[in-house]
């Protein structure tokens, strides 16, 4: 069996697949790739089993290319792992050494103000991960990486920050994805979360409220509600909605139901099991 997540070794990936390793009891390999889309596209090949993608962050918001791929694809989401971020300004230099500053997207946002106040002269290049840009930042003095601790010791980098990220605590959420007709996918039996897509039939007054309205009778507690553009069209928009509890849960079933009697498309995403690093 093989994970497949964002390489090299040491990125936030890495360690949400090894907390979701932990809880499975079996040991899948882990397949290290170098982007979102090839996590999704090898998983869609039969090359690996499971995928752990991130998909959330406190301070940046959505991963939007996680979102646009799980509506691309017909996959399930089987677990949740949510993990404290500490990022690091690592490099082979000292700090008047460094003029390029190398990250994932992601990592760079989570510590604008931390650059803007200190390396204001610099370059920033992006990354496919932070594991990565700790790896290429091996390469010349003048480069630093915003990276984990982890990535410091595999790659031998120095710590010249600690903690950089702007706002404390920093947390990224990530699922686990599988091919929808595996097997092995158990359902969940506590701390469930179930997520789905809805795309609405048609824009009119109060269509938002009726759909939300089928969690609120219910007493549903809904975890995040986020729309992404449909791509059809400027202001056309699919919502994605997390929800405590389980498809096998009448309520859930029963407001999943309703809802897809009255909107063009919902996709469920599947009913999972969370867990928090603790
Ligand atoms: O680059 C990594 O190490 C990742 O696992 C990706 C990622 C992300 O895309 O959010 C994960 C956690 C941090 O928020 C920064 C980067």
């Amino acid at each position: 069996m093989k994970i497949g997540i964002l390489g090299p070794e040491s990125s936030y990936s890495e360690k949400a697949a090894n907390i979701w390793k932990a809880h499975l009891g079996t040991n899948p390999d882990i397949s290290y790739l170098k982007d979102i889309s090839e996590v999704f596209e090898v998983l869609q090949d039969n090359s690996i089993d499971y995928g752990v993608v991130p998909i959330e962050n406190s301070i940046e918001g959505s991963v939007g290319v996680t979102l646009d791929l799980l509506l691309e694809h017909e996959f399930s989401i089987i677990g949740e792992v949510v993990i404290h971020i500490h990022h690091c300004l690592l490099s082979r230099g000292k700090k008047e050494d460094i003029r390029i500053i190398l990250s994932h997207p992601q990592a760079l946002a989570q510590c604008r103000h931390f650059i803007r106040k200190n390396y204001t002269d610099v370059e920033i290049r992006t990354t496919g991960s932070t594991s990565h840009a700790a790896k290429l930042a091996t390469e010349f003095p003048e480069m630093a990486a915003i990276a984990s601790r982890k990535a410091s010791e595999s790659f031998g980098l120095d710590i010249l920050a600690e903690d950089i990220q702007d706002w404390k605590p920093d947390l990224t959420r990530f699922v686990v994805i599988a091919r929808k007709q595996d097997q092995r996918i158990q359902t969940c039996t506590r701390d469930c979360k179930t997520s789905i897509i809805v795309y609405l039939d048609r824009d009119h007054p109060g269509a938002l409220y009726e759909m939300l309205g089928e969690f609120a009778i219910r007493g549903i507690n809904l975890t995040r509600i986020e729309s992404r553009p449909s791509k059809m069209s400027l202001g056309d928009y699919v919502f994605y909605i997390d929800m405590n509890g389980s498809i096998k849960d009448s309520d859930v079933k029963e407001a999943l139901d309703n809802l897809n009697q009255n909107v063009y498309m919902l996709k469920n995403l599947g009913s999972y099991q969370s867990y928090m690093e603790e």
